[in-house]
């Protein structure tokens, strides 16, 4: 699709969901959990670390390609896991999907998406793809979830780490908005012959998938013990999402896995707990390179991701910045990355750097 939307900051973008959405909806995106401490703090986190920008450095042509979890990527981020698309726009995950494919940034797919895994991978082709894996109370849905996703094309299985349980967001009680409780985000599920059975689904009846996928959509009882099980199960690389202690980096690395996210969900988990860009360069110090780190939390312009990538990520995810582009439907979700795109070159270029290899060695300090 071509873009038909002009430059909108992401201020206007969050303005233009407001305006919009339903108030239950907007609310359920934007907001986080208690006071909302740590969602705030996420972005005013990038506001205290500075770069410190070397210049006359020929900075005329720009590359923002990365490898990342074995394949080469256009540019250094992807879209984060955005569960119940279809709150925001009719098409969902596929308009959101489409969007990412063509500009090759790579998609990652929630567990709770309202269209399946295998119908979101049919309007990808070959462009790269993610699922996130939000583990069921039953390991063998569990399983089924990463073998349907190896099947249909996903190139990496990112474990959502931070959600034993639902974080306690008051806005989302105060508004009694639920997305699920509305029969979205079943698509994984209702498609799945082990949850089927497991559920034992006798009618079409909405009311009883959504109950039995209530009872078994997250899993406080996980330990390192299901990593190890998990690393046994698939080739896949695995991506342990939401790790925030540099202690926990070292057990990801322990028990096999790929890369990390250095996530706090985009403060909708625990309310307190450190901010994304301030819990990364302890971890890239325990990590030294050994496996890929991704980050998110925040991000809502070029010079984050440069600050991130300069503290020691590898990749970024981005969260709400496109989810508030897809009530603009395809466009607008292809319009938020091409206008990234660019924030990200200029940011790049304007610290003294052509390429992302060396970013690492520009300043960036805390103030
Ligand atoms: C509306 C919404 C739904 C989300 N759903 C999921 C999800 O299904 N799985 C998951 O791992 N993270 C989920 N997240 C967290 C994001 O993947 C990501 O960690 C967070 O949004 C990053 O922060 P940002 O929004 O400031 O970019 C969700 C976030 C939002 C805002
Ligand atoms: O909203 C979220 O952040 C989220 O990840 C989620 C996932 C499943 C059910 C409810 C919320």
């Amino acid at each position: 699709m071509s873009q038909t939307i002009g430059f909108r900051s992401p201020e206007e973008w969050e303005r233009v969901a407001k305006e919009r959405l339903e108030k239950g909806a907007f609310e359920y995106i934007q907001s986080g959990a208690g006071i909302e401490e740590t969602l705030q703090s996420n972005t005013e986190g990038f506001k205290q670390w500075k770069i410190v920008p070397r210049v006359l450095r020929n900075v005329s042509k720009v590359d923002l390609t990365k490898d990342i979890l074995g394949t080469v990527s256009p540019v250094p981020f992807a879209l984060a896991p955005v569960g119940f698309q279809t709150i925001i726009h009719q098409e969902g995950e596929l308009a959101a999907a489409k969007a990412a494919a063509i500009h090759q940034v790579p998609y990652t797919v929630s567990t709770v998406s309202t269209s399946s895994m295998e119908e979101i991978a049919k309007v990808m082709g070959d462009a790269p793809r993610f699922f996130q894996l939000y583990w069921p109370s039953d390991d063998d849905i569990a399983l089924s979830f990463v073998k349907r996703a190896e099947k249909c094309g996903y190139s990496a299985i990112f474990v959502t780490v931070d959600t034993p349980i639902l974080g306690f967001r008051e806005q989302d009680k105060q508004n009694q908005y639920f997305p699920l409780s509305k029969g979205q985000g079943l698509g994984n599920y209702l498609t799945d012959p082990v949850f089927k059975e497991k559920a034992k689904l006798i009618t079409e009846e909405t009311q009883e998938a959504i109950a039995e996928v209530s009872s078994r959509l997250f899993n406080p009882s996980l330990t390192w013990e299901n990593v190890k099980w998990l690393r046994s199960k698939t080739n896949l690389p695995i991506v342990l999402k939401g790790i925030l202690h540099a202690g926990d980096a070292k057990l990801a690395m322990d028990h096999g896995v790929n890369g990390i996210v250095v996530s706090n969900h985009g403060g909708r988990q625990l309310d307190g707990s450190i901010s994304s860009i301030d819990a990364l360069p302890a971890i890239v110090d325990e990590v030294k390179g050994q496996i890929d780190i991704l980050f998110d939390g925040g991000i809502r312009r070029g010079s984050d991701v440069i600050k991130a990538l300069a503290l020691g990520a590898d990749s970024v995810l981005i969260g709400r910045l496109f989810a508030y582009g897809l009530t603009n439907g395809q466009d607008g979700v292809e319009t938020v990355i091409t206008q990234l795109i660019a924030e990200i070159q200029s940011a790049l270029a304007l610290s003294g750097e052509t390429d992302l290899s060396s970013l690492q060695q520009i300043e960036v300090v805390k103030t």
